[in-house]
């Protein structure tokens, strides 16, 4: 499998195909060719200075009668760890906040309203080592840790909603953990917070060891840019995950991850846009860049030896939308901000073309899930 070396799936098919293939393949995987927005130049420039990519890119929906256009600018955040993973906790913490606090101020400069930060990006993901200590001291309050107190500055200063997915500690509920998004409201309050839903069981991806299923359902956040909501990695592989988000109001899915290239990177590219297609609305994929380095051995439980690293973290963030058409990647290998300008309008839009809503048939699949999940049930397979 590809490391950093490899920079691209977009850099790739740029250089090794004919224009006419070219624009025949992306219309297939990229669908309706997004616009490349005019960003400031002081915002490439800054970019280039704090060593981060930054792209842009507009989804277009068709002019209405009786709507105004709803335009709102998302910023998607990829970062590596900046400091290694056996610094001290405070300084680790620190480091990162200085990092995003950078990355964020160039979103402010490209009109981003609504940002959106890695899955428990204020840590490295230490979870495939299953040792508590250090790790479980990255764990905040949602409400009131510094996580939140430094999002809740740059939303006010920059008039912008803040999610922030962040390793929780519940301290009105006996210490536990959780894996949580804080959501930021423009104002600098916390509008509130929703949880990580389905705990992956697979790989080194030990979570199970951290904290439990979340028991917030699926919230959605009413902003002044739309209505949000947040489905945390491992959630992506379950479509009614999403479901329930769209069900609920969601126009905006986000999901911040943290999913190495061995694992999952085939599946990347499909199921946040397949999400988005299927519930007409827009998902915004985020995911970590780089490799991680922990200071004791771990071992996986395949057989192979123990090691000290993670695997390689892809990046290669995007941005689906409603109608199949999706923004090219972040990189596989740099951290990135990724501003995409979508119109609202497009949602509804699509949902009264293809009218996937009106004949879900939710009432059919609540009976049957509702049976199917009872201790003696008996599915309904006809044999001769
Ligand atoms: N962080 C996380 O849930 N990763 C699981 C692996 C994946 O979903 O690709």
């Amino acid at each position: 499998m590809a490391g950093p070396e490899w920079e691209s799936l977009e850099k790739c098919l740029e250089a090794n195909l004919s224009p006419a293939d070219l624009r025949e393949v992306k219309r297939i995987l990229y669908g309706k060719e997004t616009r490349k927005l005019d960003l400031p130049s002081r915002a490439f420039k800054a970019a280039s200075e704090g060593d981060f990519e930054l792209q842009g890119y507009g989804f277009e929906a068709a002019k209405e009668q009786l709507r105004q256009p709803r335009i709102v600018r998302v910023g998607l955040v990829q970062n590596r760890i900046p400091l290694p993973a056996d610094a001290p906790v405070a300084e680790q913490v620190s480091a990162l906040h200085r990092r995003i606090g950078a990355i964020a101020e160039v979103a402010a400069m490209c009109g981003v309203n609504i940002i959106c930060f890695q899955e428990a990006w204020t840590m490295p993901f230490a979870f495939c080592t299953r040792e508590k200590l250090p790790w479980t001291e990255f764990a905040e309050s949602a409400e009131e840790g510094p996580t939140t107190r430094f999002c809740q500055k740059l939303a006010k200063k920059y008039d912008m909603v803040v999610v922030s997915p962040i390793l929780e500690r519940d301290g009105e509920h006996g210490d536990i953990l959780w894996n949580t998004a804080v959501v930021i409201s423009n104002s600098g309050a916390v509008l509130g917070k929703t949880r990580k839903n389905h705990i992956p069981r697979v790989g080194d991806f030990n979570e199970s060891t951290y904290y439990m299923e979340g028991n917030l359902g699926h919230p959605v956040f009413q902003t002044q840019f739309g209505r949000i909501a947040v489905n945390i990695c491992y959630g992506r592989h379950h479509p009614l995950n999403w479901l329930m988000y769209s069900i609920n109001g969601a126009e905006i899915i986000f999901n911040p991850s943290a999913t190495i290239g061995a694992l999952s990177e085939s599946l990347w590219p499909v199921e946040a846009r397949n999400a988005a297609i299927a519930n007409h609305c827009f998902t915004c994929a985020i995911n970590r860049v780089g490799e991680e380095h922990f200071p004791n051995e771990f071992t996986s439980g395949d057989g192979k030896k123990a090691h000290q690293d993670f695997g390689y973290f892809y990046g290669s963030s995007y941005v689906a939308g409603p109608d199949s058409s999706r923004t090219p990647g972040l990189s596989r290998n740099r951290d990135g901000l990724l501003v995409a300008e979508l119109d609202l309008n497009l949602c509804r839009q699509v949902n009264d073309i293809w009218n996937f809503k009106m004949t879900g048939r939710y009432e059919m699949y609540a009976r049957e899930l509702a049976e199917a999940i009872k201790p003696n049930y008996s599915p309904p397979v006809l044999k001769e």
